[in-house]
């Protein structure tokens, strides 16, 4: 005979059982829902206007409007002056801006406007991406983004080797672009200062360089076609630091807060596609120290202190983006 103290032992294991099987099982759910398989050899299927739901969500309904690069004529007529400075507009920086403007273009390629339904993936740096085998899938999509000075050759079997547009600034600018770019590669500049806009044009219209105003020294001599050259609206900025991560826009401090170039790629992808993927995205734990942040380079995330991101608040911006289902992950996070 089992005595009534052991059934109700055994009752309260059954229970305790019964409450780690259903977590398990959450757990699982959430897993799967975070985490995107690709399947093979197949395109994703693509639901025209998907992406704009979610960013109407994400940011307000109001953001689609916003061209993507700056171009000469919003800047011949300046009907509102930008309220913001760098990064988040070009209040200031005008003439300088209108020297760039006049020598870059602005469109966005026939081969992307065509397209009923865009899939674009951004390819975020993370080592996360390392023996990932995702090559062949990143290629497979419409529009590939990828960031600063990430490079394919040699690693096409996990970052593919399609480049529609990269997102720069001059201290991330690969110093061989042609290396790592397609010929018909947008080359995406953020600017962050007015040096940044002295940068590209002394660069495409070969003046005079200039070392100092840069936090690290950047290309001086620079091997691509103007025509590959926008300049990103800095609008993106503005709402990837306000909207997703509740940051002061006009900000005192000298270490000022922005968001990481990967969030606003996406900001961007949200604005621009109808499906967006993300790869290579999710920093190491504070404590894993010696954890390499890239998947090309041994750098920790050490290397990031003076950087002015938060990239515990973009996990979890990047998070909420996942749960609502704005974009899909096809690496963990
Ligand atoms: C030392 C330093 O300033 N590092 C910054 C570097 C550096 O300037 C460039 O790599 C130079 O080519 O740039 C940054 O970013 P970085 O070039 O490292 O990475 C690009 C984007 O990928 C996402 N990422 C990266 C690594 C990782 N483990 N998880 C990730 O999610 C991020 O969204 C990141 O933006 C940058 O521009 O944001 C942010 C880094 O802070
Ligand atoms: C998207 O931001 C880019 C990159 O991810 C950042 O790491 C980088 O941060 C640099 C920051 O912009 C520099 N600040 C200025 C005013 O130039 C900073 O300069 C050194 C410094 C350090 C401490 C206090 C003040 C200034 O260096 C940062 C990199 O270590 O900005 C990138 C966009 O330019």
């Amino acid at each position: 005979m089992i005595s009534k103290s052991r059934w109700k032992l055994l009752a309260m294991l059954a229970l305790f059982l019964a409450v780690m099987v259903w977590y398990s099982i959450s757990r699982e759910d959430r897993y799967i829902e975070l985490f995107y398989f690709p399947v093979p050899g197949k395109k994703e299927p693509c639901l025209q206007g998907e992406a704009e739901k979610m960013v109407s969500k994400l940011f307000g309904n109001y953001s689609r409007e916003q061209p993507f690069f700056l171009q000469l004529k919003d800047y011949f007529w300046v009907k509102t002056p930008s309220l913001y400075e760098l990064p988040y507009g070009t209040k200031g920086s005008e003439d300088l801006l209108l020297r760039v403007l006049a020598i870059t273009s602005y469109s966005i390629p026939e081969s992307i406007q065509s397209l009923k339904c865009r899939r674009c993936v951004v390819v975020g740096n993370g080592h996360r991406l390392r023996n990932s085998s995702l090559g062949e899938a990143i290629n497979k999509y419409d529009v590939v983004i990828r960031l600063n000075s990430a490079p394919v050759a040699g690693y096409e079997q996990d970052v593919g080797s399609k480049t529609t547009m990269r997102l720069f600034y001059p201290e991330s600018a690969h110093f061989n672009p042609k290396v790592e770019d397609n010929p018909d590669t947008l080359l995406v500049l953020v600017a962050f200062k007015a040096m940044d806009f002295h940068w590209i044009e002394s660069i495409l219209s070969d003046k005079k360089r200039v070392r100092k105003g840069f936090w690290k020294q950047p290309p001086l001599i620079w091997d691509v076609n103007p025509k590959q050259i926008r300049i990103l609206n800095p609008f993106y900025m503005e709402i990837a630091a306000d909207k997703l991560l509740s940051l002061p826009i006009q900000q005192p401090h000298k270490i000022k807060q922005k968001p990481t170039t990967g969030l606003l790629a996406i900001t961007l992808a949200l604005h621009l596609c109808d499906l967006v993927h993300i790869a290579g995205f999710g920093y190491p734990d504070a404590h894993q120290k010696k954890q390499s942040i890239h998947y090309y380079e041994y750098i920790t995330l050490k290397s990031m202190m003076w950087s002015g991101h938060n990239v515990s608040q973009e996990a979890l911006a990047i998070k909420r983006m996942l749960e609502i289902g704005a974009v899909k992950n096809l690496t963990y996070f």
